[in-house]
């Protein structure tokens, strides 16, 4: 059977032309070819392997990524491979790793926090690899709550050092990704205390092991944090703790863009706000986002091929069974996924550009979008990984009992994903950022100040505060300003609600802690109107080839609409929209459901993954999933022998004793 394609039916059933729509997803022409070349180039080197990672012991799996990386390393070098390869490199090798700390969060910190100088030093040797780092900011006893680390910088104008110090076990560094094994430095966040006065959490270089042989340095503890969930998964990544015993650091390796101590031990502080210190995670949020729409689209993959090949009942007189994917449940909870694949897409394009431009504003020292791009990137953040830890575990269950093995692909995506949900901010502590962003935003609504951005729809709050929808059939639901009229009307309402709701109590502190829950609705209600705006924005801009924008404007409003009826609750409670409607907007899901289904499997092969990136014998390309199956079953090592280890002594005495009861 090999060599057939299993799928070939569904792909001839596509309406628009795959090919155009590669390049949509990708974003463009030449993202598309850096992308193909690279995925390739990954697939078919022997050391990027990863079909047993679930078989290798921890130890094993470590080891695995180390070569991986150094090999990467080589390879970035030998091919002359510029970032934006070496990006793509990075992302189909597909195993998390210590390199993403140093690139992702170490580098970042230094160019975000550093100041010229430091720059200079500290990123020669960064950018060569010949120091790693990571980003040591979580601690035991405090994640969230960053202004609470109990990590001390205390300087010391004697020898103009700065003496790190762990004065507890939960102060102790916690969680920090290559922290445990392999990183020879670390941004510290801790907090700096000069002339006896406490100023807070600022970060600093610290130098953990000798770069002669990688011993720690005196006076640290360093080690690896333990197993985490799943076999394989994040595992491959060193997740360390970390205890100073009053470590000294020249003055210098205080990163001082922001703020600065001087010789004489005087804090200058910054004259830009103080918030820049949170920069590198604003950075990382937003690559976050960027990347849900992989791990989603990866998922969706998966179980939309094996729900076009898997067949369950509807025979009749030993006929040909129904496919799976034809089933309006199978549809009902796997297209919205798809949606949301392209959704987050292109929202992780509009964030990305949100972010330049704030980088860019910040250079020229205009603060003034600052908090939209926090609540943005917390807000977004917390919205798609939320989402796309919670469809891949659908994924799995959409293909039944096979999704629940190993080789589908599933559990490791799952176990890999899951945390994105807590790292980079805990998701319910970023959606409560985007609330305070939200009351600041609706108590100055009537001030003058008008919103502007993603908030620029609460500036017609007269309008959307008692207006009603006026569909009346189910294509009026195909019209985009009935659909942001309902979404903006209901996040207003249910922000404008809590604000009320809030204006009741005395203290202001303490009603926000009491309405948490409402306001964690409202921030998602605003949070779930970006990503719906977006893209529907999208769909504005000059899209060609065959039949690509019409799939696009299903997989839109499939996104919108799905979200209308999850959320019904809130549309109905806040009279945005009346039952009826409610109703209208379920028949035209359905419709838009069957106008998908042609096109579903041609969807998911626009993502352009190869079999390797994929590593699901559910997923494969070709659907070739029941010889596969059997193929993996008996690679498991249970299967190298007939009769299993452990039968002489602990099998065979029962089943003895069970013959000599039988006897009795
Ligand atoms: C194999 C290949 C080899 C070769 C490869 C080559 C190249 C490869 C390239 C690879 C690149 C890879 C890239 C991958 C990167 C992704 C890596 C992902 C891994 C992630 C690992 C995880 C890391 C972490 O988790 S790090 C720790 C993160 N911690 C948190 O997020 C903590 C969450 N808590 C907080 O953020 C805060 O404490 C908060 C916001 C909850 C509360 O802050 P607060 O100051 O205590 O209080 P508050 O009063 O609420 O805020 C004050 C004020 O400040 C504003 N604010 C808050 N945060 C920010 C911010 N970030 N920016 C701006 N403003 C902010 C807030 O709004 C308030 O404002 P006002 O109301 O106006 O006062
Ligand atoms: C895989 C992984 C990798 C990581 N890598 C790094 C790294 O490289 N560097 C680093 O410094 N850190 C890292 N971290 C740590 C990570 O950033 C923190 O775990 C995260 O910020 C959450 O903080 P916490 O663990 O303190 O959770 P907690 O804040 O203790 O959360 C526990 C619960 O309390 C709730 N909660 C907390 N505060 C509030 C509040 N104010 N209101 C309502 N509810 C609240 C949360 O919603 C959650 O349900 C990593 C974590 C993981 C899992």
């Amino acid at each position: 059977m090999e060599g057939i394609d299993h799928l070939a039916d569904e792909r001839n059933k596509a309406e628009f032309d795959v090919e155009d729509m590669k390049i949509v997803w990708a974003g463009s022409r030449h993202a598309f070819e850096v992308s193909d070349r690279i995925a390739r180039l990954v697939a078919s080197d022997p050391v990027f392997e990863k079909s047993n990672r679930a078989r290798l012991s921890r130890k094993e799996l470590f080891k695995s990524t180390l070569r991986k990386c150094a090999h990467a390393f080589k390879r970035i070098i030998e091919l002359r491979l510029n970032e934006e390869e070496a990006g793509r490199l990075r992302h189909f090798i597909d195993q998390p790793a210590y390199v993403d700390l140093h690139w992702g969060m170490f580098v970042p910190a230094i160019k975000g926090q550093g100041t010229e100088e430091q720059q200079k030093k500290w990123l020669s040797l960064a950018n060569k690899m010949q120091i790693i780092g990571c980003y040591a900011q979580t601690e035991l006893g405090h994640g969230s709550n960053v202004q609470g680390l109990e990590t001390t910088a205390t300087f010391d104008p004697k020898t103009d050092e700065f003496v790190i110090h762990t004065p507890t076990q939960t102060a102790s560094k916690w969680w920090p990704g290559g922290l445990g094994k392999v990183s020879t430095h670390a941004v510290v966040y801790a907090r700096l205390i000069t002339n006896g006065k406490d100023y807070g959490i600022h970060g600093f270089i610290v130098q953990l092991r000798s770069l002669e042989d990688h011993s720690p340095l005196p006076n640290i503890t360093v080690g690896d944090i333990g197993t985490k969930m799943g076999n394989g998964a994040y595992n491959s990544m060193d997740n360390g703790f970390l205890m100073f015993d009053h470590v000294r650091i020249p003055r210098d390796q205080m990163l001082m863009r922001l703020s600065k101590v001087t010789r004489e031990g005087e804090y200058v502080p910054s004259d830009v706000p103080k918030q820049l210190v949170y920069g590198t995670m604003v950075y990382v949020r937003q690559t976050i986002v960027a990347d849900a729409s992989n791990a989603l689209s990866r998922a969706v993959c998966i179980a939309t091929r094996y729900s076009a090949v898997r067949r369950q009942f509807g025979a009749h007189n030993g006929g040909i069974e129904t496919q799976v994917i034809d089933y309006k449940t199978q549809q009902n909870r796997l297209f919205p996924l798809l949606a949301s694949a392209y959704a987050f897409r292109f929202v992780g394009e509009w964030l990305k550009w949100l972010y330049t431009d704030v980088t860019e504003r910040l250079a020229a020292s205009d603060f003034a979008t600052l908090p939209e791009a926090h609540a943005c990137t917390a807000g977004l953040k917390s919205l798609t990984t939320t989402a796309t830890a919670d469809g891949i575990e659908e994924c799995r269950k959409l293909c039944g009992g096979h999704g629940y093995l190993w080789c589908s692909g599933l559990p490791e995506l799952f176990a890999v994903y899951v945390p994105a949900c807590t790292y980079e901010g805990d998701n319910v502590v970023l959606q409560l950022q985007v609330a305070r962003f939200l009351m600041k935003t609706v108590a100055q609504l009537g001030s003058g100040k008008v919103p502007v951005g993603t908030t620029a729809y609460m500036g017609r709050a007269a309008h959307l505060l008692q207006c009603r929808s006026g569909v009346q059939k189910a294509e009026d639901w195909l019209n985009p300003d009935a659909v942001l009229e309902a979404f903006e009307a209901r996040a207003l309402r249910m922000a404008v609600t809590c604000a009320k709701n809030l204006s009741k109590f005395e203290n202001q502190e303490q009603g926000f802690q009491e309405l948490l829950a409402d306001l964690v609705e409202a921030a998602i209600a605003h949070c779930q109107l970006i990503v719906v705006s977006k893209f529907i924005a999208k769909l504005e801009q000059d899209i060609g080839g065959k039949g690509v924008k019409k799939q696009l404007n299903n997989l839109c409003y499939i996104y919108a609409l799905y979200l209308l009826h999850k959320h019904l609750g809130d549309f109905l409670s806040t009279n945005c929209i009346t039952p009826k409607q409610a109703s209208l907007a379920n028949d035209q899901l359905r419709s838009l459901y069957t106008q998908v289904r042609p096109n579903a499997v041609a969807l998911v092969d626009a993502f352009n993954y190869t079999d390797h990136y994929l590593n699901s014998v559910l997923g494969r390309y070709d659907g070739n999933v029941y010889p596969k199956l059997f193929e993996e079953a008996w690679k498991d090592p249970l299967n190298d022998s007939v009769v299993p280890d452990g039968y002489h002594e602990y099998l065979r005495p029962v089943l003895k004793q069970q013959l000599r009861t039988a006897r009795l």
